[in-house]
């Protein structure tokens, strides 16, 4: 039995309705029912439901986006970065291993080599080292509390998409921002993103950190001209001139653009198509908030 903390989030409905396409027994916990934030009562959940596994999709990612929480400071910390120590704490006790899901967000840019970031590379993007956005720091915080966990999958995803239009999807996003930032990113589709996360645990392929994004990088450039020949032929975008620009009129925080090498997870068997197929895919097959007709532009 998997216990699924986070379930009523973004990521971890996806994680819900994967467990359950699949006919995986799993409980999806709301604090709401359990204060799984407080460790005794976590520890009893995971006693009382004979859990095998956890899955922690629970976390404050700020709504509309990161910039809510250079406001929410306390909540991001508590989510982002307490919270995984103290699951930690509980799985140890218990004796139980876990999925906890972390962002590529701790990262900016590319290796020195112009290769992407490898699991092994420390974080670039965080409070060690330059100026990151608050939620970028806390993830980073997040993760080290994590050294040194055996029986863990760490799964870094970045900059969700798939095919339903929502106010959390990259492509929703870019389509509805009056201007956007250039930027080259690896980024995840959700969906097969959550189907690599829940098959490292169902293969049982090694614990450790991995990132969970689809292989390669995309720009903004290369998004929008993709959205425009599958999805919305008469949609111009404007673009910001700089980063500056989008620092000043936009963004409170700055954004985490960066490029993560997703060859571990591919060496476990484990693969996730080439992120322009995936993009493609999306706007393919996408669906309206509605699910009944086409998004409208403005
Ligand atoms: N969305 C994204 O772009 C990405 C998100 N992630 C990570 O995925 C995880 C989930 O993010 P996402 O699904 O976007 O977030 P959501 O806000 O959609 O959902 C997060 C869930 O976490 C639970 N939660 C626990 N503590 C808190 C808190 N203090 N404040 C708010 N919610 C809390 C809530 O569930 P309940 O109240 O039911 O217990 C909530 O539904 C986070 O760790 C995030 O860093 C990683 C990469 C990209
Ligand atoms: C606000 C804004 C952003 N952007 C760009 C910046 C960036 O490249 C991309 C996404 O930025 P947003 O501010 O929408 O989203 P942001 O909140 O930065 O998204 C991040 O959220 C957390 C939870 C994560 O873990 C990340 O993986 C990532 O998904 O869109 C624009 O082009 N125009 C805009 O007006």
């Amino acid at each position: 039995m998997i216990l699924l903390l986070g379930h009523t989030g973004y990521i971890g409905s996806s994680f819900a309705q994967e467990l359950h396409r699949r006919d995986l027994s799993f409980r999806g916990i709301s604090r709401s029912e359990v204060d799984y934030t407080n460790r005794d009562s976590l520890i009893s959940l995971i006693r009382e439901s004979k859990a095998d596994f956890l899955i922690n999709a629970a976390g404050y990612s700020g709504k509309p986006n990161v910039d809510a929480c250079e406001i929410h400071k306390s909540e991001c910390l508590q989510a982002n970065a307490v919270l995984p120590g103290m699951v930690r704490q509980a799985c140890e006790l218990t004796g139980i291993p876990w999925g906890h899901v972390s962002s590529g967000c701790i990262y900016t840019g590319r290796r020195d080599d112009g290769n992407g970031f490898r699991e092994s590379d420390a974080p670039n993007f965080c409070f060690r080292t330059n100026h990151c956005s608050w939620y970028s720091g806390c993830k980073a915080l997040g993760e080290e509390c994590l050294v040194g966990t055996d029986n863990i999958y760490i799964w870094r995803m970045r900059i969700p998409f798939n095919q339903f239009d929502s106010p959390r999807n990259y492509l929703s996003k870019l389509i509805r921002y009056d201007r956007l930032l250039s930027a080259d990113n690896s980024i995840s589709h959700v969906d097969e993103s959550v189907h690599a996360c829940v098959e490292s645990w169902t293969q049982r392929i090694p614990t450790g950190i991995y990132n969970v994004t689809n292989p390669g990088s995309i720009t903004t450039e290369q998004v929008t001209a993709l959205i425009q020949t599958h999805l919305l032929p008469d949609k111009k975008f404007k673009f910001f001139a700089s980063e500056t620009e989008f620092m000043n009129s936009a963004a409170t925080t700055p954004r985490s653009n960066c490029i993560l090498d997703s060859r571990k997870l591919l060496s476990t068997g484990i693969a996730m198509s080439a992120v322009e197929d995936a993009v493609i895919s999306a706007l393919k097959h996408w669906r309206s908030a509605n699910h009944k007709k086409r998004l409208s532009i403005r």
